[in-house]
């Protein structure tokens, strides 16, 4: 292992010296940055035990107005610049997406930079070589921003946890689909409208189709469960499915069984494999994460020690992202000189004890469902939908038929099932959608419980 070239040098340099940041990247999340550590200079510097400065910024619009004073900050038009500065300790990357994200913090690590970045996209799809890259040249990567934005769920899991073997954990982890969903089921608001709301406010992706489609939460918990875990970052084996589809209607029909749709990011060990999946889900009303609202999130942890637990706050906005990219800087601060194998491993457990476990296809995850359906109101409808449902094993929790709608001759039929493997459950869907009584295609919501006890 190498020992960093810009870490250690601010040993020999005196305590107080200050450490030297360079970030990519001043939008919603950079700006953030500046202003917490401009305001609570003193207090950071109290905690991390030396001054931290941000003495340069790539900008690719340096005239433009910004949302922080950027006095004292050298803005440079290329980012690589920044990266190559022999005089810089730490780069914080806050550019979003792949390319040049990628190339930019793997020659920060080259370089012998430490590295903090709320890019999920990036350690989702390319953590397994930036991490690897990084144990090599002996520098730290921190990425608590990454996840839940401010709540600190990657300290909690990593740290606080350790004692426990993490059993499963649900999160709602897309402060955008979060706020969509909420803002649909209270103010019967239309979906476009409050995804433009949802950009004016800064929570949503550069390309937003990231947050409806499901794909940003499920950056967010591959990164979960492979410190949960302690496997490798798995994206391209996680499902994904987003809340585009999702209609008010379903909203209202599940309130009324005491429901609440959230779109969820479940992570679970089980023993043929592990869940990893992201999709629009019903929960009880009664569970205190049903009741996260707005651009806010909760990630739910089971440990076999501990219990349940849940982490709440706010998972995307300016200053509360902000908050955990300066307490990943002030951790990385005070690590600069300790030994690297000394270090939380980037991953929760030791990079050599990293278990391969295999990810469960979707058609092998067992849950319980909502159907809803629509029939031609004629007798036998309902017997021959249930019949189905037992011939392929699939018990019946609850059944709701609706009144037509004025002038129509369909009724809407809800059903909620007992927990069944997904492939039945697409085996059923299949033959109930080609009854000739049933009016086009069957609506399918997976439904979870999160007992406590969920095993
Ligand atoms: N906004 C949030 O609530 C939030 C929360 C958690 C994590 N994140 C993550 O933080 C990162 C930044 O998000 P954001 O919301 O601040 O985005 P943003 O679009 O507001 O800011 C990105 C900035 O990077 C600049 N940029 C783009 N390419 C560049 C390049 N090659 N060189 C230099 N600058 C470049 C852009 O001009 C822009 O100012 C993303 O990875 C995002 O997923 C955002
Ligand atoms: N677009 C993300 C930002 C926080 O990661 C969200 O809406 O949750
Ligand atoms: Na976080």
């Amino acid at each position: 292992m190498q020992r960093p070239a810009a870490g250690p040098r601010e040993a020999g340099a005196g305590a107080a010296a200050p450490v030297r940041v360079g970030i990519l990247g001043l939008g919603t999340v950079g700006c953030g940055t500046v202003n917490v550590l401009l305001r609570n200079a003193q207090e950071i510097t109290r905690r991390a035990g030396r001054r931290i400065e941000i003495v340069q910024a790539s900008a690719r619009d340096i005239g433009k107005k910004r949302a922080c004073p950027t006095s004292g900050i050298a803005l440079v038009p290329d980012a690589e610049s920044v990266v190559r500065n022999p005089d810089i300790d730490v780069i914080v990357e806050l550019i979003g997406g792949l390319d040049p994200a990628r190339a930019l913090v793997l020659e920060a690590i080259g370089q012998g930079k430490h590295v903090v970045t709320a890019n999920k996209a990036l350690i989702a799809l390319h953590g397994n070589e930036i991490f690897r890259a990084a144990q090599e040249r002996g520098v730290m990567v921190a990425f608590e921003a990454a996840v839940a934005g401010g709540i600190p769920i990657i300290k909690a899991i990593r740290e606080g946890l350790t004692a426990n073997r993490i059993e499963w954990l649900a999160g709602i982890i897309n402060g955008t689909s979060n706020f969509i969903l909420s803002e649909m089921r209270e103010k019967g608001a239309d979906f476009a409208d409050v995804l433009r709301e949802a950009q004016r406010l800064g929570y949503a992706e550069a390309d937003p189709t990231f947050d409806v489609e499901g794909v940003d939460a499920a950056h967010k918990l591959t990164i979960l469960a492979a410190i949960a875990f302690g496997i490798p970052l798995k994206f391209r084996d996680a499902y994904v499915e987003g809340i585009s589809r999702v209609t008010r209607l379903d909203v209202s029909y599940a309130e009324e069984l005491g429901y609440r749709l959230k779109l969820l990011g479940i992570a679970r060990r089980t023993e043929s494999g592990v869940e990893l999946r992201v999709h629009p889900t019903l929960i009880p009303r009664r569970r205190l994460i049903a009741n996260v609202e707005g651009a806010m999130n909760a990630v739910l942890v089971k440990g076999d020690a501990v219990g349940p637990t849940l982490f709440y706050g706010a998972g995307a906005g300016s200053e509360p992202t902000a908050s955990a990219v300066v307490a990943d800087l002030v951790d990385v601060v005070r690590t600069l000189t300790t030994d690297p194998t000394n270090r939380v491993p980037h991953l929760a457990f030791q990079p050599d004890a990293l278990e391969d476990l295999s990810i469960l296809a979707m058609e092998e995850v067992r849950t319980s469902y909502y159907l809803r359906m629509h029939a031609e109101d004629r007798p036998g409808v309902l017997a021959d939908v249930t019949r189905i449902l037992a011939d392929l094993q699939i018990s019946i929790e609850a059944i709701l038929q609706k009144e037509p709608a004025e002038g129509e001759s369909v009724v809407p039929i809800i059903i909620l099932t007992h927990r069944v493997v997904e492939r039945s459950m697409n085996a059923a869907i299949a033959r109930i959608e080609s009854l000739g009584p049933i009016q086009g295609r069957v609506t399918r919501i997976r439904l979870e419980h999160l007992h406590a006890d969920w095993h």
